[in-house]
């Protein structure tokens, strides 16, 4: 099939690259000029593993092509994705400007039937606003050409974004019309041969899926955030209650691991927006405001347990941060905990000495040059004088680390541990003073 893509960020550009691999023909559009001109020079502008070799076969092979021009992105695929950013506005909610202008774009520029395909997480009802939009553009030419609108959410994650894209648990369709199941299910076929995994459905319930999955998610880590923060009172260790409680099969154990609060480009805004969408339907979502202000006070959880380390007062202190990116496996530090605590030691008057194997290109892109924001190019370096450490992020390479060669790098052995790599007891012994999130120690994190 020829399928349009319009937007190369992580969904956009992992959905073009995987429907290329899978024998389609891919033009991805995107407005960021720089951006297509890396592309087409075989530079990946994001961190994801597997990409990179997976864009270049593609592109050798003549499946996969990138593209500015919106004329030719709307006259190539009869499939045309969006795959748009959809930012929180102030109040919370979803920011549609992005895919309804592709939407206008698309209207102004077709001349033959189309399938419009949202694959943007989007508010229930934005499926009729693009078709409004499309009509709206086609109607200012005078013209009257067919096209569809269906709803197709992604649900893959950063770091295993190849993986979820093409051994998904579900591929989700919103439609009723007859013609865009075919075209979908021709479209998906690749990635559905082992076992049937098109769902097709309604196009609200589509949407919704989307919102309600990330909301029941998000609402798994603050469940677990909360109960962390018991354990610290009682004196539990909340590592052996997640395995306590993942053994039973109706819990399980995804997505249980308490630490320093969801962030990411997803979890984030998709809670507040569904939230909003909730208020606008005079809908008080109690639940999933409380997800939102446990998560909001788990992200201070670092700052906090350090300034009780240090008696309140880290000013003129160096600390040490291993991670910056909100997860492993990926350069993404949109909403990342590291940035909650970074901005809090800078206000305090501290100095960050940090290292994460991906994500310092995209910090410095953040924060600028600054004299209390120290990259540096290992684990090591970054706890080379400092006073403190924390931990951000669980890449794989911070789980392994002679205590006692940690303790001689730290001017005070403190460690604060957002993801629970360490067995408090060895570290304790090692005479470390570690802080993990309820392991049952002394500090707190939050009052
Ligand atoms: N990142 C994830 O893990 C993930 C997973 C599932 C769903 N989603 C959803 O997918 C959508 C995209 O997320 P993302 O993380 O890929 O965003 P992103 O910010 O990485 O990329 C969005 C891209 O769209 C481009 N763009 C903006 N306006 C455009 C236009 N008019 N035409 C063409 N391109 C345009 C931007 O330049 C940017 O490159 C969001 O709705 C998000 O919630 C994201
Ligand atoms: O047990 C857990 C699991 C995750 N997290 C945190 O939750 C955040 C999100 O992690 P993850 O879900 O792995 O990453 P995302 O790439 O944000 O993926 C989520 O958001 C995407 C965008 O909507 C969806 O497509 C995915 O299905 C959904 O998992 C990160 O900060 C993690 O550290 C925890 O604190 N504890």
């Amino acid at each position: 099939m020829k399928i349009t893509i319009f937007g190369t960020g992580y969904v956009g550009l992992v959905t073009g690259t995987c429907l290329a691999d899978a024998g389609h023909e891919v033009l991805c559009m995107d407005v960021d000029e720089n951006k297509i001109a890396r592309l087409k020079d075989g530079e990946i502008p994001i961190f994801e593993p597997g990409l990179e070799s997976m864009v270049k076969s593609n592109v050798a092979g003549g499946r996969l092509d990138f593209t500015t021009d919106p004329v030719a992105a709307v006259g190539f695929g009869q499939l045309q994705f969006i795959a748009v950013g959809t930012p929180p506005d102030e109040d919370g909610s979803a920011d549609l400007q992005y895919v309804l202008s592709v939407a206008d774009t698309i209207g102004r520029h077709m001349t033959d039937y189309k399938v419009i395909v949202d694959k943007s997480t989007v508010p229930v009802g934005t499926a009729d606003r693009v078709s409004q939009t499309v009509a709206a553009a086609l109607e200012g030419r005078g013209e009257s050409i067919e096209f569809d609108v269906c709803s197709n959410p992604e649900f893959l994650k950063e770091g295993a974004a190849i993986k979820d894209f093409t051994h998904g648990a579900r591929i989700i369709v919103g439609t009723e019309s007859e013609r865009v199941m075919r075209l979908m299910r021709e479209c998906y076929a690749p990635y559905n041969r082992h076992h049937e995994k098109m769902m097709f459905m309604d196009v609200r319930a589509a949407e919704l899926t989307k919102y309600a999955a990330n909301a029941m998610l998000a609402t798994k880590i603050s469940f677990m955030n909360e109960i962390a923060n018991l354990a610290e009172r009682l004196g539990a260790d909340v590592e052996q209650v997640r395995r306590g409680i993942g053994s039973d099969p109706r819990i399980g154990y995804s997505f249980i691991y308490p630490g320093c609060g969801y962030g990411g480009s997803c979890f984030p805004k998709d809670v507040q927006a569904l939230a909003h969408t909730a208020t606008e339907v005079d809908y008080q979502p109690e639940l999933l405001n409380a997800v939102e202000a446990v998560n909001f006070r788990q992200k201070k959880t670092l700052y906090t347990k350090l300034a009780q380390a240090f008696d309140g007062d880290l000013k003129g202190r160096t600390i040490a941060l291993w991670g910056l990116a909100f997860k492993p496996n990926t350069d993404d530090m949109r909403d990342a905990p590291s940035r909650t605590l970074m901005e809090a030691l800078w206000e305090a008057g501290a100095t960050v000495q940090a290292f994460d194997p991906e994500a310092m290109k995209e910090c410095r892109r953040i924060y600028g040059e600054r004299d209390d924001l120290v990259l540096v190019a290992d684990r090591v370096q970054a706890v080379k004088g400092a006073d403190a450490l924390v931990i951000c992020t669980e890449w794989k390479d911070f789980r392994i680390v002679d205590f006692d060669w940690l303790k001689r790098q730290l001017s005070t052995p403190v460690i604060v541990d957002g993801r629970n790599l360490f067995d408090p007891q060895a570290a304790k012994e090692a005479g470390l003073m570690y802080y993990g999130v309820g392991r049952g120690d002394s500090l707190r994190s939050c009052s």
